[in-house]
């Protein structure tokens, strides 16, 4: 008997077996059009790519779901945070989508949407996981932000900058429409939490990275290394054998290569290493699930195709298409 060449078999029963997840969701911040993003990607051909070239069996609805049902008649603010009811009734619904799919087996490819989403999507595998391995699963968050406000810290009010926190439980909240449906099997350990590409981070996020000893690459770090000792510290942080859940937000990238992003911060990966991190994710088999969010093509419109492409390029290396 031949010995596997990564533990893949472990948590994927077929790794070709995708689910996809299509949220058209812009309420997490204030500007329209990142909830075109699903549809751009799809039209660009992306599901077509994931059948045809890389062979897999992919699992979707072909609707890119906007949850309008779900618009409250009244969401005012509360605690500082923008369309509350809105983002949580929509989280919670990509939560259960997500968690049908791992559950099942599947590996999970969400596009979004906003980075709002991900409040959905981590606490979906998390609770698959748990209960279909008995594992906690480890999260790679690439992105130029930490995306780690509490409703109290954030300057914005704007829930996008809010998911980390939510997910690791260091913002709580009761009330059932407003998040309180997050319950301790959605959650994520600050110990399995990983970063890179930090580079633009508010002061009460930096208190909060520190007080938690949470692990993060920032861009001064990956020009420090460079990016394959980064991967190498990275993984090893979550330690081999972990299922991850990678949310990769295109604001990591360069503005020269995703300009169509809301709140772009120069300084960032290029391109090719973007998709080296996600080789490298892809090389270790454990890949659980997959967030591409924040490309919003109506933002620098002559940049848009590019930032799609990147989307795409991003998707591809993340499921293993350029590994040999
Ligand atoms: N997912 C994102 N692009 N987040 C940007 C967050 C920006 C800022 N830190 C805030 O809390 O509003
Ligand atoms: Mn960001
Ligand atoms: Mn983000």
């Amino acid at each position: 008997m031949t010995a596997p060449t990564s533990n893949q078999a472990k948590f994927l029963p077929d790794r070709h077996d995708l689910g996809v997840v299509a949220v058209g969701f812009s309420g997490g911040q204030p500007k329209p059009g990142v909830d075109a993003a699903p549809m751009a990607l799809i039209e660009a051909g992306l599901i077509q790519q994931l059948e045809e070239d890389l062979e897999m069996k992919v699992s979707y609805d072909g609707t890119v779901h906007n949850y309008s049902e779900l618009l409250p008649s009244d969401d005012p603010d509360y605690r500082g945070m923008k369309r509350p009811k809105f983002a949580s009734a929509v989280t919670k619904e990509v939560s259960e989508q997500v968690y049908n799919h791992a559950k099942s087996g599947k590996l999970v490819l969400t596009l979004g949407g906003d980075h709002s989403i991900a409040i959905g999507t981590v606490s979906g595998t998390a609770k698959a996981i748990r209960e279909r391995l008995g594992r906690e699963i480890a999260v790679i968050w690439v992105d130029a932000h930490a995306d780690i406000n509490t409703p109290e810290t954030s300057d914005s009010g704007n829930i996008h900058g809010m998911p980390v926190a939510f997910l690791a439980g260091l913002a709580k909240e009761d009330r059932e429409d407003v998040f309180g449906w997050l319950k301790d099997e959605h959650r994520l350990s600050t110990k399995k939490l990983v970063y890179i590409g930090l580079r633009d981070i508010d002061r009460g996020e930096k208190t909060i990275l520190r007080e938690h000893g949470i692990k993060a690459f920032s861009m001064h770090d990956v020009d420090r290394h460079g990016i394959g000792k980064i991967m190498d510290m990275a993984l090893g942080w979550i330690g081999s054998d972990t299922p991850i859940h990678l949310s990769f937000d295109i604001d990591a990238l360069d503005p020269m290569y995703a300009p169509s992003t809301g709140t772009a911060v120069r300084g960032g990966l290029t391109l090719r290493e973007g998709d080296f991190i996600c080789e490298c994710v892809a090389e270790t088999g454990s890949l659980i699930a997959l967030d591409l969010v924040e490309v919003n093509p109506s933002l620098d419109e002559q940049g848009a195709s590019d930032t799609v492409r990147a989307g795409l390029s991003i998707v591809r290396c993340a499921l293993g298409d350029t590994l040999l």
